[in-house]
């Protein structure tokens, strides 16, 4: 067994949060067991005096980065990244990143799959001016254009009314609200592996509710959230039962990886998805994360081991 003969080293380039959250003790004991070094890059010294590595796995941005990342593929060829900066650069842009989910064919399945309607403002003379928004259906999110990891790449607004667009900060995606009965599906992709998990969403919005409301509301990481302030949202919470709502069939989830893997070349993402409660079994994928919170995935440390030494392996 393959295990047992040779050992990888693993280099690791990870933010402080990112460091914390994934490079758990349990997963460098179990990746240890496996022949699997995980060796931490130091930010303070040059990635050249670093190694020699089987494969790199990293989420760091940057000029300065890309360019050693670049030099040391060279100097060493033998090794792996993980990701690419150019394939991963596609996700830092939500027009970029759901382009590609239109591109992909959808299975002959019963179920469906594509994108909210949305379009992008670069200026601001634009949100005023209703002819550019009237393809849209109201109400609809105002996410920023650019989703590079800052804290502002995930402050978003639903907006219920076209006057609420003026507090909108251009370059703007604004992509029509999907009603979807508040649950989230994340699908979690490491290789050919795809494990998919129900999360808290947003809740549906009502003819009423859309009638009686103020122009907008901002939020940011809904999914993520420990604790709900609105009363109205923490009801609709309680009643709604997240271990009653269907799975998306797992074969479904899998073609949808598989081709958005084909398709960005990259190895470690999970992409978003509801179910449009009006169109039954349609499908809509409204955000792709890079190297997304791993940790929170069942038994993520096997899952790891598996995929480095099957993804070193062919190479
Ligand atoms: N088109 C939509 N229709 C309905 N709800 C949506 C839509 N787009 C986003 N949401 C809700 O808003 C949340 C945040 O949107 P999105 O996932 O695009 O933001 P993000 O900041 O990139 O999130 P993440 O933390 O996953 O990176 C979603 O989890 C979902 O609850
Ligand atoms: O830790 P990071 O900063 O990478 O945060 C990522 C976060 O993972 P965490 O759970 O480890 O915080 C992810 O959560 P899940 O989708 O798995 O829920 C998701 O919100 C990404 O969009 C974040 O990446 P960003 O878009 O900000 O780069
Ligand atoms: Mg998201
Ligand atoms: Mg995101």
């Amino acid at each position: 067994m393959a295990y047992s003969e040779r050992r990888l080293r693993i280099g690791y380039a990870l933010a402080h949060k990112k460091r914390n959250s994934f490079i758990r003790p349990s997963l460098v004991e179990l990746a240890r067991e496996r022949g699997i070094d995980l060796v931490a890059i130091d930010e303070g010294r040059p990635l050249a005096d670093h190694g020699p590595f089987h494969c790199i796995l990293h989420k760091r941005y940057g000029e300065s980065w890309k360019a050693q990342l670049r030099q040391y593929e060279v100097r060493n060829p033998g090794v792996l990244i993980i990701d690419h900066p150019e394939a991963i650069a596609r996700l830092h842009n939500r027009i970029s990143m759901l382009q590609v989910v239109s591109e992909l064919e959808s299975p002959p399945d019963k179920e469906t799959f594509g994108i909210p309607k949305q379009i992008v403002i670069y200026d601001s003379v634009s949100l005023s001016d209703s002819a550019t928004f009237s393809a849209l259906r109201f109400p609809v999110i105002a996410k920023p254009l650019v989703a590079d990891g800052s804290a502002k790449s995930h402050k978003m607004a639903l907006v219920y009314h076209p006057a609420g667009l003026a507090k909108q900060k251009p370059p703007v995606v604004l992509q029509e609200f999907v009603n979807h009965g508040g649950v989230i599906f994340k699908v979690y992709v490491v290789g050919d592996y795809v494990k998919c998990v129900k999360r808290k969403s947003l809740p549906d919005v009502t003819r009423e509710k859309l009638e009686s409301s103020e122009e907008s509301v901002s939020f940011s990481q809904v999914s993520n959230l420990t604790s709900v302030e609105d009363r109205e949202v923490r009801k609709y919470y309680e009643k709604m039962n997240l271990d009653e709502t269907e799975m998306p069939p797992q074969d479904f989830l899998t073609k949808i990886a598989r081709g958005l893997r084909q398709a960005t070349k990259l190895h470690l993402f999970n992409f978003d998805m509801i179910k449009d409660t009006n169109v039954g079994n349609r499908y809509l994928v409204i955000d792709i994360n890079y190297f997304p919170g791993y940790a929170k995935m069942p038994s993520y440390e096997s899952v790891f081991a598996d995929f480095l030494w099957d993804v070193v392996q062919k190479k």
